[in-house]
């Protein structure tokens, strides 16, 4: 056992948190932007209208709340799908409080997660198992499909990055290091290896083809059966246990399945289940668990999910196979066809997760690791080579001042150009060209091409098949002993694909959103890309970036990703820019980022109660940009990250737009 650490003392806002406390209530109409927003108060009068209207007046003012319908409305925050002009006027910043930005530390170990309740349980993990970073990341993640079963779960997929402590690795004398390098398939590079990554993206169904949303369209691809993706969640967390997990599997999920009987609504729970539950009322399976008592349940409430805890406890006792074959993947199978799906126990028994050693960029003197294609982790190490090389951007002088924050528009565009060409690489005809990406020679090139002024989207290289013209979740833990675990897992959009397995209790994703159906953009409005339709046992292009970051001397120094759609790597990548102009890790999480992925033509910027100087907003207009302006309080994107700093000590922050509160001891 290790000596025991005193306990910090109760969580201090950070220094910044003054400002971030003057952030004010979100007003209703915040909401309606957002969804379905208001629908849960106004349902019964909407109903009465409804049937004293008749249907026209349904139709006229887009309330429809059944499920599957495909004015359902959509499951992104409407930034998402801003119209190229300029929003006019500026949104002012109301609503609900979230919480405040709490920078937890210094101490030895630690874990950002998007809930408090689940960076508490990964600590536990942690300090009184002695747990690894990948004991406490598994339990973290089962703990926000649980109680943030909006962003994730088993019934979804992701990317894992697992960092032994220094001086370790995957030597053949251990058995891990054998498995490890068996997986990998190289030997040498598997020994070499600093970080490994875990692929556990969902796949499309073997039944799946290039046109299957043509005829049933987009929507299909974002609700109901035929959205759902292989799930690959359990086969990740079960490997990365396999390469450093020292705690029994079970003692990893029988503390969520204990919670899984009985649990209270958090703040960002209830906010989900008002913004983006109206569905659940028509649906008894989800009502069962959200609207309990026959309304949606809101914050304080206390509800259950009791066929879930049966399950995590099957899990608990079988491991993850327990999901892929049996009683679990029969009413996964059933739900799915029940509900239009292709999915078959064919492809739940073929699934398997990717091992391969991370790639690797350089940053302001650091090395970054990351995953790679279909993630973004590739393009992400672009924009920061793009940033790199231009020395005036991001130093404590000219943080954010005009001209970095053009560099940085252009360079993320530069690198959504890319991201267009970017498909899962057992599928891609030139994997060259994937790697091209995060070399510094594709950077240099592409900053020669960067001017006073922006360009169209022709300028960035943006791959697509149409003519322009117009539920994720992630956490970040290191251990005592330096380890470090960066996991990014997603159901998609929000509340997945809306379909709950009604024996298991088990929410499945609609990742298949994620590929490209030729000619329509996706709920993030990126265009389709040829190189991105679906094909059966295909991984679909994702955002998401979990990245770990070493000094020169190989320690690590931070360990950071994201959620929100296209919005995750240039978050990623910001924060990392904001660590550059000195901020702590909470101030980094917190300033208010910006967003160009070349199509819609705006940049968008988050507005919090501090508005951008009108002659920043100026200057940038000067140089051509279209700048459209949105609450932050929205919660586009979230990064959640831990930081070592020089002496070794260790803090954390989670993002306080989704409410988060991280964990340390
Ligand atoms: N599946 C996508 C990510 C999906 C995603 O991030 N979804 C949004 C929901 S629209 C999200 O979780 N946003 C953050 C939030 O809602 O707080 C990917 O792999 O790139």
């Amino acid at each position: 056992m290790s000596e025991t650490a005193p306990l910090l003392p109760p969580p201090t806002t950070a220094a910044h948190a003054p400002s971030l406390a003057q952030r004010v209530r979100r007003s209703l109409s915040a909401e309606d932007d957002c969804h379905r927003p208001a629908f849960r108060r106004w349902a019964p009068y909407v109903l009465i209208l409804l049937v004293g209207l008749g249907a026209g007046w349904g139709a006229a003012t887009g309330y429809h709340h059944v499920r599957g319908r495909k004015d359902d409305g959509p499951m992104v925050p409407p930034i998402y799908k801003l119209p190229p002009t300029e929003l006019t006027p500026p949104p002012q910043p109301t609503g609900l409080p979230r919480n405040p930005a709490y920078l937890l530390g210094p101490g030895r170990a630690a874990v950002a997660s998007e809930d408090k309740t689940c960076s508490e349980l990964g600590l536990t993990i942690l300090k009184e198992k002695n747990g690894t970073a990948v004991d406490a990341a598994i339990t973290t993640t089962l703990c926000i499909g649980l109680l943030n079963a909006f962003s994730s779960g088993i019934g979804g997929g992701g990317f894992a990055l697992v960092s032994l402590p220094k001086g370790q690795s995957y030597d053949t004398e251990s058995d891990v290091g054998d498995d490890v390098q068996l997986l990998i398939g190289d030997r040498d590079k598997a020994r070499d290896a600093r970080v490994v990554a875990v692929d556990f993206r969902e796949t499309a169904p073997a039944a799946a083809t290039k046109d299957m949303y043509k005829n049933a369209g987009r929507y299909a691809s974002q609700v109901g059966g035929l959205a759902v993706g292989t799930p690959g969640e359990l086969r990740g967390l079960e490997r990365a246990h396999k390469i450093y997990g020292r705690v029994e599997w079970a003692e990893l999920v029988l503390p969520v399945a204990r919670l899984a009987r009985s649990y209270q609504v958090s703040r960002e729970l209830a906010r989900r289940i008002r913004t983006y539950g109206a569905f659940m009322l028509a649906d008894p399976t989800w009502a069962a668990v959200y609207a309990p008592r026959g309304q949606l349940a809101i914050e304080g409430d206390w509800i259950a999910r009791p066929t879930y805890a049966d399950t995590l406890e099957v899990i608990a006792r079988q491991g993850a196979s327990a999901l892929y074959e049996g009683e679990i993947a029969e009413d996964i199978i059933d739900t799915v066809k029940a509900h239009g799906g292709i999915l078959t126990h064919k492809d739940l028994q073929g699934y398997k997760e990717r091992v391969y050693p991370a790639i690797s960029g350089t940053f302001a003197g650091q090395d970054i690791y990351t995953t790679d294609a279909p993630g973004s982790g590739g393009v992400m190490l672009g924009m920061l080579n793009i940033l790199d090389g231009l020395s005036h951007t991001h130093n404590r002088s000219g943080c954010w001042d005009e001209l970095s924050a053009h560099n940085t528009i252009e360079a993320m565009k530069f690198a959504f150009g890319a991201r267009s060409e970017v498909t899962d690489p057992k599928f891609a005809t030139n994997l060259t060209r994937l790697a091209e990406f995060r070399t510094k020679a594709w950077a240099d090139e592409q900053r020669k091409k960067i001017t006073y002024s922006t360009h169209g989207p022709g300028y960035y290289g943006l791959v697509h098949d149409t003519p322009l013209d117009h539920g994720t979740t992630h956490l970040s833990v290191i251990d005592q002993w330096g380890g470090a675990a960066s996991v990014t897992s997603t159901v998609n959009l929000i509340w997945g694909s809306h379909v709950m397995c009604p024996k298991t209790g088990i929410i499945l994703n609609d990742e298949q959103d994620d590929f490209a159906v030729p000619g329509v953009p996706d709920a993030f409005g990126l265009q389709p890309s040829p190189w991105n339709y679906p094909a059966p046992g295909k991984r679909p292009l994702s955002s998401t970036a979990p990245s770990v970051v070493f000094d020169k001397k190989g320690n690590v120094r931070a360990v950071l990703g994201g959620s929100g759609g296209s919005r995750i790597f240039p978050s990623v990548a910001q924060v990392l820019l904001n660590l550059q102009c000195g901020d702590d890790i909470s101030a980094a999480v917190e300033r208010p980022r910006l967003h160009n992925q070349v199509s819609p033509v705006i940049t968008t910027l988050e507005v919090g109660p501090e508005r951008p100087a009108d002659a920043w907003l100026a200057a940038l207009r000067a140089r051509n940009h279209t700048i459209g302006e949105f609450d932050i309080n929205v919660g586009a994107s979230e990064v959640q990250a831990v930081l070592v700093d020089a002496k070794g000590r260790v803090f954390a922050a989670s993002d306080s737009r989704k409410s988060g509160v991280a964990a340390a001891y």
